[in-house]
């Protein structure tokens, strides 16, 4: 059994708003994409990665992150879609014939995941199917409509979804079909399984692993790549 890694980082970064896409940026001198593939070429738990770009810089992330950072995992840059969704499921058709293996997805901007909780995620996933990290979330939650608050949820149910998520490549590479024949989109992959009716484990991940979304995101990931001291729960 070979555990295989794809990282989305196909996105514009629209919420960014940087000149450059958001994932280029640096921290503490590297691109975030960088410190992100390292996370996994350096574990030796994970065997092969593809690196998913958007698709009018595949050449460039091969030249400038893959092989400028000398990342050895790295099996191919495949060219993503419009949504996270086909950029993903791009990245399980190049590593089709991958039935057995286990497929773990991680986002091409979370560069802060901890790697110690990588063990425990792969040996959930490989048992029950589906493993995703997750936080219970910190705010009263409210579901709003027009302007007016149609319902305060009970906090202590809602968790806030991170990745990395964790499948039986067979079970992501079925939702994913199920997906297309019910032109369903998620915003993340663990979604697609929960249609199936399959089940989903969840495991504590941490209030560090941010997906650096806005410019707020990036000044906190800035603070934490110059203070590795702080907690990584
Ligand atoms: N079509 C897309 C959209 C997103 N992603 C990737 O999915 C991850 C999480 O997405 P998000 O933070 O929403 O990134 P963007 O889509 O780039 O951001 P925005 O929605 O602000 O444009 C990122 O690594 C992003 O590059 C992707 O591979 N393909
Ligand atoms: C997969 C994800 O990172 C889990 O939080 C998130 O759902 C991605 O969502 P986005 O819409 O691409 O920001």
């Amino acid at each position: 059994m070979s555990v295989i890694v794809l990282i989305p980082a196909a996105g514009m970064g629209s919420r960014m708003g940087s000149a450059v896409h958001k994932q280029y940026l640096t921290l503490a001198g590297r691109p975030i994409l960088a410190h992100t593939l390292a996370l996994f070429d350096d574990h030796p738990a994970i065997d092969h990665i593809y690196l998913i770009a958007p698709a009018a810089e595949v050449a460039y992330c091969q030249a400038e992150i893959v092989n400028r950072y000398r990342f050895a995992k790295v099996r191919g840059v495949v060219g993503g879609g419009k949504e996270r969704q086909e950029s993903v499921r791009n990245g399980l058709a190049a590593c089709a014939g991958a039935a057995g293996d286990i497929v773990l997805i991680h986002d091409g901007v979370r560069p802060f995941f901890p790697t110690t909780l990588l063990e425990p995620l792969l040996a959930t996933a490989a048992r029950v199917g589906a493993c995703l990290l997750g936080v219970p979330v910190k705010d009263t939650v409210k579901v709003v409509a027009e302007g007016r608050v149609a319902a305060t949820p009970d906090r202590a149910t809602l968790w806030q979804a991170q990745t990395p998520q964790v499948f039986r490549y067979e079970l992501l590479a079925a939702a994913h079909r199920r997906a297309v024949e019910d032109d369903f989109f998620g915003t993340d992959d663990a979604s697609l399984v929960e249609r199936l009716g399959e089940p989903v484990a969840i495991l504590h991940g941490s209030y560090r692993n941010i997906k650096i979304t806005t410019p707020e995101d990036l000044v906190l990931a800035r603070a934490f790549s110059k203070h590795q001291e702080i907690p990584t729960t």
